[in-house]
């Protein structure tokens, strides 16, 4: 079984940190308006008011989100809002999800070989579905069997990736992790599970050496992956 994180694994840094954050941090405050009453949207913004000491005021809480747009925060109730803010960009055709071409064809390959195929990212779980249906690579959903996000807790957390294993029925030397960011490798190892460094260079221009790979294997590409799986 594989289990992928998105951003700076299957996808770059830059599409998210430059055209969906952006895209979010622009559209939150009419997206808070015409939505404040939803009951799905109005628990996440009272959970966003509850952490910033039960404000009522709508406005602080744009103000808040946004804060926490620009500091690169992975709190659920943000990445919730998130989620339902890309679907507008997705369906009217704003952009598609970026994917590197060796990522996709790699799950492609993987999946036709009867690999299981899960995703673990901070992105809610509407959003990593709204992603990989709108990919440049087409929609790719149909690969994945089971999503994760921090609903199952923080990603640097061992006990995150051990539910994740409970979740898949399976142990978790059976799983293999493929990130960009060594704490996360850190704690699925804790957990267990096999794991694998993606080290991009569009995404990381210092390649990691062996100490900070802190012994993960490291790869540039899925493809390299092929071998080890
Ligand atoms: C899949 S939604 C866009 C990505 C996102 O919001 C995010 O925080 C990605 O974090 P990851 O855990 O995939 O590195
Ligand atoms: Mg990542």
């Amino acid at each position: 079984m594989i289990l992928t994180d998105i951003e700076g694994t299957t996808s770059s840094i830059s599409f998210v940190k430059d055209v969906l954050f952006p895209y979010a941090r622009r559209a939150l405050p009419g997206f808070v308006a015409a939505h404040r009453d939803d009951p799905d949207v109005r628990r996440w913004l009272d959970v966003v008011a509850t952490e910033h000491g039960a404000i009522c005021d709508d406005a602080v809480i744009v103000e808040t989100l946004q804060g926490w747009i620009d500091a690169d925060r992975k709190h659920t109730a943000l990445k919730a809002l998130q989620g339902m803010i890309w679907s507008a960009g997705y369906q009217d055709a704003d952009f598609t999800a970026h994917i590197y071409p060796d990522a996709a064809d790699a799950l492609r390959r993987w999946h036709a070989d009867g690999e299981t195929l899960a995703v673990y990212s901070s992105g809610s779980v509407p959003a990593q579905k709204l992603f990989f249906g709108h990919s440049d690579a087409g929609d790719l959903t149909g690969l994945i069997s089971n999503w994760f996000d921090t609903e199952v807790g923080g990603k640097r957390e061992a006990e995150s990736y051990a539910r994740i294993a409970d979740a898949l029925d399976a142990a978790p030397a059976e799983i293999l992790f493929l990130s960009d960011v060594v704490e996360e490798l850190d704690a699925a190892r804790d957990a267990g599970m096999r794991t694998v460094l993606v080290d991009r260079l569009e995404d990381y221009p210092q390649p990691r050496d062996a100490a900070s790979a802190n012994g993960h294997t490291r790869v540039t590409a899925f493809d390299q992956i092929d071998a080890i799986r």
